[in-house]
C-alpha cells in the first residue's frame, strides 16, 4: 500500500479505536447533563458480548450536508446555521457542514459559503465539507473550510449519475483535490458511495469496495466512509464487505455509513463495531437520502446511535438529551416528524 502522508484532524488523536477487552470502561452514559435522556434498562438490553467493541466512538454527524441536501423545499439559511450552532452544544466531534457542488445539481447547498461563514466554530469541533472536484475545494477554503471530503462510489452507473464521470475520471479528479488538500495542509476524508448496493446496478462485488477504497486511502485519505447509500445491506452483507476492506484499508481509518432505508442500519453498525470499526455517520433526526438514490431514506438518527452505544457503554462524548432537542428543532423548522426511534419513544413515555 502506498505510504502517502495522511493529514489528521485534531480531534483524531484522542478519538482512535482501542480494541478493548471491555477493561477499563468509563460506563458514562451520557457526558456532560443526562437530564431525561432516556437510559438503557438492562431487563431490555439484549445480552451483547461488548469484547470486541471499541472503547470510543467518534460519531460523525452529517445532517446539515446528508440530510438536508434531499429536502424538496429550500432551507432557510439561517436555520442551518441554528442547527449546526446547536450540533456544535452536544459534544459531538465533527459536523458536516454542507457541500460545494454546482448549485445546478444540488440547489438545496448553493448556500454553501454562507453556511460555513454564518456557523459558530467551536474549538475541537471540525467542520467538513464535501468537495467533488478543485473548482469545490478551492471554493471551499475561501469560504474558510479546515477540512473536506471527496466522494466516490464502487459503482460506475451511480458515479456517473451524482459526479458525471467515471470511476478513473473521479479518481483523476480526487488527485488533484489531494495535491491542493496537502500544498493547504487540510485534512482529507474519502467517502465511497453503493458499498452494499447500487440502485442502477444492483449488487456491488465485496472487491470492487475494496479496490476504490484502497485507491482512495492511498492518495492519502486520512478516513474512508463506507456508504451504503440505500440501505439495502444486512449484517451479513456488511460483513463481507468488511472483510474484503480491511485486507485492503487499516480498520482504525474506517468509517461506516448506513442509509435505514430497509431498517437494517444499527444492526449493520452493530456488526462493523464487533469488527474494530470505530467511526460512524449519523444524520439527527435521521434527515436525508441522496438525490441520485431516489427512495432511500436518511442515514441512521444519531439519536439512536448514540443511545445504542451508551447502552454498551461505549464512549462518544455526546449529551443524548441536547442531541434530542436538535433533532425537535430541525423536525419543527421542516414541518415533519423525526426519524429517530428514540425521539419518538421518548414523546410517547
Ligand atoms: C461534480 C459536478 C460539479 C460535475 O458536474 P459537471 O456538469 O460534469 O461539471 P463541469 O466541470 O462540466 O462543469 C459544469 C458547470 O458546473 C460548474 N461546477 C463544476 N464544479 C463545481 C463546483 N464544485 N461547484 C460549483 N460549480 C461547479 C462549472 O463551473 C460549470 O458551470 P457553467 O460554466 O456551466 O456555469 C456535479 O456533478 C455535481 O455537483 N454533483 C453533485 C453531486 C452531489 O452533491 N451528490 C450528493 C452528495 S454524494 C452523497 O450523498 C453520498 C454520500 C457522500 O452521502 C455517501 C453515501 O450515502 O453513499
Amino acid at each position: 500500500m502506498a505510504a502517502a502522508r495522511r493529514l489528521l484532524p485534531r480531534w483524531a488523536a484522542s478519538l482512535r479505536p482501542v480494541s478493548g477487552d471491555g477493561a477499563g470502561r468509563d460506563g458514562a452514559a451520557y457526558p456532560g447533563s443526562a437530564r431525561s435522556a432516556p437510559s438503557c434498562r438492562s431487563s431490555l438490553c439484549p445480552q451483547v458480548s461488548t469484547a470486541s467493541f471499541p472503547q470510543r466512538v467518534k460519531v460523525v454527524e452529517v445532517g446539515p450536508r446528508d440530510g438536508l441536501q434531499n429536502e424538496q423545499s429550500v432551507v432557510p439559511t439561517a436555520v442551518k446555521i441554528r442547527l449546526i450552532d446547536m450540533l456544535s452544544e452536544t459534544g459531538l466531534p465533527v459536523i458536516e457542514a454542507t457541500s460545494f457542488v454546482s448549485p445546478r445539481w444540488v440547489p438545496q447547498m448553493a448556500d454553501h459559503a454562507e453556511v460555513m461563514q454564518g456557523i459558530n466554530k467551536l474549538p475541537g469541533v471540525s467542520y467538513p465539507v464535501l468537495t467533488p472536484n478543485l473548482k469545490g475545494f478551492r471554493a471551499a477554503v475561501a469560504a474558510g473550510a479546515n477540512e473536506v471530503s471527496i466522494f466516490g462510489a464502487a459503482s460506475e452507473l451511480f458515479t456517473k449519475k451524482n459526479i458525471n464521470c467515471s470511476i478513473e475520471e473521479s479518481l483523476e479528479r480526487f488527485s488533484e483535490v489531494m495535491s491542493a488538500a496537502k500544498a493547504a495542509s487540510i485534512p482529507v476524508r474519502g467517502y465511497v458511495s453503493c458499498v452494499l448496493g447500487c440502485p442502477y446496478e444492483g449488487k456491488i462485488a465485496a472487491a470492487k469496495v475494496a479496490e476504490v477504497s484502497k485507491k482512495m486511502y492511498s492518495m492519502g485519505c486520512y478516513e474512508i466512509s463506507l456508504g451504503d447509500t440505500i440501505g439495502i445491506g444486512t449484517p451479513g452483507s456488511m460483513k463481507e464487505m468488511l472483510t474484503a476492506v480491511m485486507k485492503e484499508v487499516p480498520v482504525g481509518a474506517l468509517a461506516v455509513h448506513c442509509h435505514d432505508t430497509y431498517g437494517q442500519a444499527l444492526a449493520n453498525i452493530l456488526v462493523a463495531l464487533q469488527m474494530g470499526v470505530s467511526v460512524v455517520d449519523a444524520s439527527v433526526a435521521g434527515l436525508g437520502g441522496c438525490p441520485y438514490a431516489q427512495g432511500a431514506s436518511g442515514n441512521v438518527a444519531t439519536e439512536d446511535l448514540v443511545y445504542m452505544l451508551n447502552g454498551l457503554g461505549i464512549h462518544t462524548g455526546v449529551d443524548l438529551q441536547k442531541l434530542m432537542d436538535t433533532g425537535t428543532f430541525i423536525c419543527n423548522a421542516l414541518n415533519r416528524r423525526t426519524n429517530s426511534k428514540v425521539s419518538q419513544a421518548a414523546c410517547r413515555l
